[in-house]
């Protein structure tokens, strides 16, 4: 079994539970109650062409296990989003990522910026609890989905307003990620097989995603100058986690990365 297998055959367990739980259609319930989602496409695009940061609350993951205890996950975001974040992504995962969907409900009301689902979404149900718990986005990953399952996904998370990030990893994974009709991609620099970082696969994929469609670089931004190389290789947005959970001062952090998003010598490269 690959990593990506064995998460999702966690998250299913997990899920069976809360299916048990909480029905359907009292999901759908809470969910019709929500404020309706937040415009992230706009977010991402962000104002005069510079390149958007999407600030991450992750407390561990597969490859570097424990991270940050984030006892205030709420008070984190609301860090990021004074720093400068156009969008705040909440891992929802639990055995891996020691996240959980009480997570995303505190950082929905503690920011006004959208908010993204980041889990191992495999079914609509997945899709309606992102929604009862607030959030503006939800993650799809291509390899995690056959494509038949991928398309109605992301007419589902459309359909209840929201905005999928739909992840690739490759080429072709990009392509599938475009045919599934998403508006935006991401292409994430970590190979969930074997968990390796190699962040020349954004400038080798990019391509295959129309100008059109929001840009995503994801994974393995160390600071300021790894968001001017994704921006230069065109990225409209940068996903970064580990680097702000682990740094002293996750505002200031943020700051700095918003800063060279909007660096001056990136005009030239961008529209
Ligand atoms: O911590 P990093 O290297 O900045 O990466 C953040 C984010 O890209 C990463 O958490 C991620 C990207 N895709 C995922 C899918 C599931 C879980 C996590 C992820």
């Amino acid at each position: 079994m690959t990593v990506l297998e064995d998460i999702v055959a966690g998250v299913r367990e997990d899920l069976a539970e809360r299916e048990a739980q909480r029905p359907l259609d009292v999901l759908k319930e809470l969910a019709q109650r929500r404020p309706s989602a937040k415009d992230a496409v706009a977010a991402l695009r962000g104002g005069d062409g510079a390149v958007t940061i999407i600030s991450e609350v992750k407390r561990s993951s597969p490859s570097k296990g424990a991270l940050a205890t984030i006892a205030d996950p709420a008070g984190l975001a609301a860090e990021y989003e004074a720093g400068g974040a156009a969008v705040v992504s909440v891992l929802t995962e639990r055995r891996r990522f020691g996240g959980s969907l009480e997570d995303l409900e505190a950082v929905r009301a503690a920011v006004d910026i959208p908010v993204l689902r980041k889990d191992f979404v495999v079914t609509p149900y997945q899709v309606w609890e992102a929604r009862a718990a607030g959030a503006d986005l939800v993650l799809l990953i291509v390899a995690a989905l056959e494509q038949t399952v991928l398309t109605s996904l992301v007419e589902r998370v459309h359909s209840l307003g929201m905005t999928a990030l739909v992840e690739a990893h490759d080429r072709d994974e990009a392509r599938r990620a475009v045919d599934a009709g998403a508006r935006v991609v991401g292409i994430n620099a970590r190979n969930l097989h074997d968990l390796q970082v190699d962040r020349s696969v954004f400038a080798n994929v990019v391509d295959v995603v129309p100008e059109s469609l929001v840009r995503v670089a994801e994974s393995g931004v160390r600071g300021p100058h790894d968001v001017l190389d994704y921006a230069r290789s065109g990225a409209d947005a940068v996903l970064v986690g580990e680097a702000l959970v682990t740094g002293g001062n996750p505002r200031s952090a943020v700051a700095d990365m918003v800063a060279a998003g909007s660096h001056p010598s990136l005009r030239a490269v961008r529209k």
